[in-house]
């Protein structure tokens, strides 16, 4: 059996004296292309930070390629782009800059670029679809142009693994679009990404593997298995309504009011109001 290449183990992590989630466990497999998705608040970014060894889990293992990592440490070759809302737009930095301290951070040079820096800090952006604002302040980008940069930035060091926590959580609909499909180009490179998001139809229509999280991990497999609106009860607390057309699914917010609208409404085959358990 394949071995995966990123295994979390019985973990459990919290802050302070209280549990964020107890005892989880998820495989990453090389070439998967995964969407976390769970209510706000489930610890979908303390699972990530674990996993980045920025936060020391309270008990469990993280295993990378078959070797068991010290707590607390980051796993090698691992690229992460954090949720913008953490990131000081203010600070007086280019495009181009915050990929060379990526490079930085990697191979602990000292703060001033060489040629070979910016030559491939500018390959990197190049790659993510933004080398002509590699010269702009990042704080005068766009949301979808700050995420790509910061992308480049992950893929200094040429990871194995790509972590992005709520990458188009800031962009309208098409830029979203246009970042997932950048993912999925990666991807076929052969990059393995989970990303977090709140996103369920973006997950439904551009990832083929989706892990539902709420405090712990609810299902995991195919969004066409996984989003029935049991599954999304369990995971988000709240009814959702999941209507199919072919091989395509869309989620709808929505109780029982809503559900009784769409069925007089829709055709019962584009509807799955009923219950099915994962
Ligand atoms: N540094 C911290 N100190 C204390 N509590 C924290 C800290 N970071 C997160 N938490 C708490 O841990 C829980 C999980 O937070 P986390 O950010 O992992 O959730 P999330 O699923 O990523 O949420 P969102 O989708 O809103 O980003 C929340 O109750 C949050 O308030």
């Amino acid at each position: 059996m394949e071995q995966p290449l990123l295994e979390v183990k019985n973990l459990t992590c919290g802050y302070q004296n209280k549990p964020v989630f107890t005892q989880v466990n998820l495989s990453l497999y090389r070439g998967q292309l995964s969407g976390l998705v769970g209510p706000s608040g489930s610890g979908k970014s303390t699972l990530m930070k674990a996993i980045l060894g920025l936060i020391h889990p309270w008990a469990g293992e993280i295993w990378f390629r078959g070797k068991r990592l010290q707590p607390g440490t980051s796993p090698p070759r691992v690229g992460y782009v954090p949720q913008v809302e953490t990131v000081d737009w203010n600070f007086p930095v280019t495009a181009e800059e915050v990929v060379m301290m990526g490079r930085y951070q990697k191979q602990r040079m000292l703060p001033w670029a060489s040629r070979g820096d910016r030559t491939a800090a500018r390959e990197l952006l190049n790659r993510v679809g933004v080398a002509h604002i590699a010269r702009q302040p990042i704080g005068e980008l766009s949301g979808g142009q700050q995420q790509r940069v910061f992308l480049a930035r992950a893929l200094v060091g040429e990871p194995e693994i790509v972590l992005l926590d709520e990458p188009t959580s800031s962009s309208d609909l098409q830029v979203q679009h246009e970042l997932l499909h950048l993912l999925a180009d990666l991807n076929q490179q052969g990059l393995t990404i989970l990303l977090s998001t709140h996103d369920l139809n973006s997950v439904a229509t551009h990832l083929p593997w989706v892990v539902c999280f709420n405090h712990g991990l609810i299902c995991q497999g195919q969004p066409l298995d996984i989003f029935t609106p049991a599954n999304l009860e369990r995971t988000f607390g709240a009814q959702m309504v999941v209507f199919h057309q072919e091989d395509r699914i869309l989620i709808a917010s929505g109780g029982t009011s809503l559900r009784h609208q769409m069925q007089r409404n829709l055709p019962p085959s584009l509807l799955q109001g009923k219950s099915k358990s994962a």
